[in-house]
């Protein structure tokens, strides 16, 4: 693998006295696509909550192009190049459409992606801009989310069960943008509990169980069955 963008290390953390992760190591390559996978509180959330330093981590626990950042705040990061795409999209309920990506991009750091792109990558949003972004559908919802961290031109965006609660033809025009965005240099970690999706997408695979790594590479060394397997902790 070429030099990884994003490396964590022998990662453990938790809530208070309850340990969450034990040990986890990852690598995300450059303009690549890593699929994590795991049961519900196999810990998926928690690692991106790590990684983001919202969770206590070491400094040398997670390295970006080569350099510690577990001492480094949230915001700190995203200006570094490291968005989050959280479950459950939090845009601001009394801005619109356009509005909502357009002070996302005045806080981003400039480049390939802009409002106007969004807007072809996600056509419909071009036609509700103006509407309040709490009044479209949750597939919309999930697109504003999106595009507010593709205007912000990161290095990585972490994905957090972007298709939680969507209907699965919805799912299917979100995920549609992602190989484009990945093609524009963006690497990614995706959440996703479609263990056929999730194989169909990524590059690498990592499957957590308890906390712990129990699966780990390239996606097209497993198959369905072993990480479905993997993913029940059998
Ligand atoms: N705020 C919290 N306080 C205490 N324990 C928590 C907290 N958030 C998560 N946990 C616990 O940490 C473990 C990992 O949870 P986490 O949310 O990371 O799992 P997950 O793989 O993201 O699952 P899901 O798919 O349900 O979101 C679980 O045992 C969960 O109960």
């Amino acid at each position: 693998m070429a030099d990884p963008i994003l490396s964590v290390r022998d990662l453990s953390t938790g809530y208070g006295d309850f340990q969450a992760l034990f040990g986890v190591s990852l690598d995300l390559a450059p303009q690549s696509i890593l699929g994590l996978v795991g049961a519900n509180g196999a810990g998926k959330s928690t690692l991106f909550k790590a990684i983001l330093g919202l969770l206590p981590r070491a400094r040398e626990m997670v390295t970006f192009q080569g350099r510690p950042i577990g001492d480094l705040p949230t915001r700190r990061l995203a200006q570094l190049g490291i968005v989050m795409v959280p479950e459950g999209r939090r845009l601001f309920r009394s801005l619109s459409v356009e509005e909502n990506l357009t002070l996302a991009a005045e806080h981003g750091r400039g480049g390939a992606w802009s409002v106007a792109r969004v807007f072809e990558l996600f056509p419909v949003l071009a036609d509700k801009r103006r509407q309040s972004a709490t009044s479209l559908s949750g597939g919309q919802q999930q697109m504003v989310a999106i595009g507010r961290a593709l205007v912000a031109n990161p290095d990585v965006i972490l994905f957090d069960e972007i298709s939680l609660g969507l209907a699965p033809i919805v799912v299917n025009d979100v995920y549609a943008a992602l190989p484009e965005i990945n093609g524009s240099g963006i690497s990614a970690i995706v959440v996703e509990q479609d263990v056929d999706r999730v194989r169909r997408l990524a590059h690498q695979l990592v499957c957590l169980n308890e906390g712990r790594v129990v699966l780990s590479g390239p996606a097209e060394d497993f198959t369905k069955a072993q990480l479905t397997a993997a993913y029940f902790g059998e």
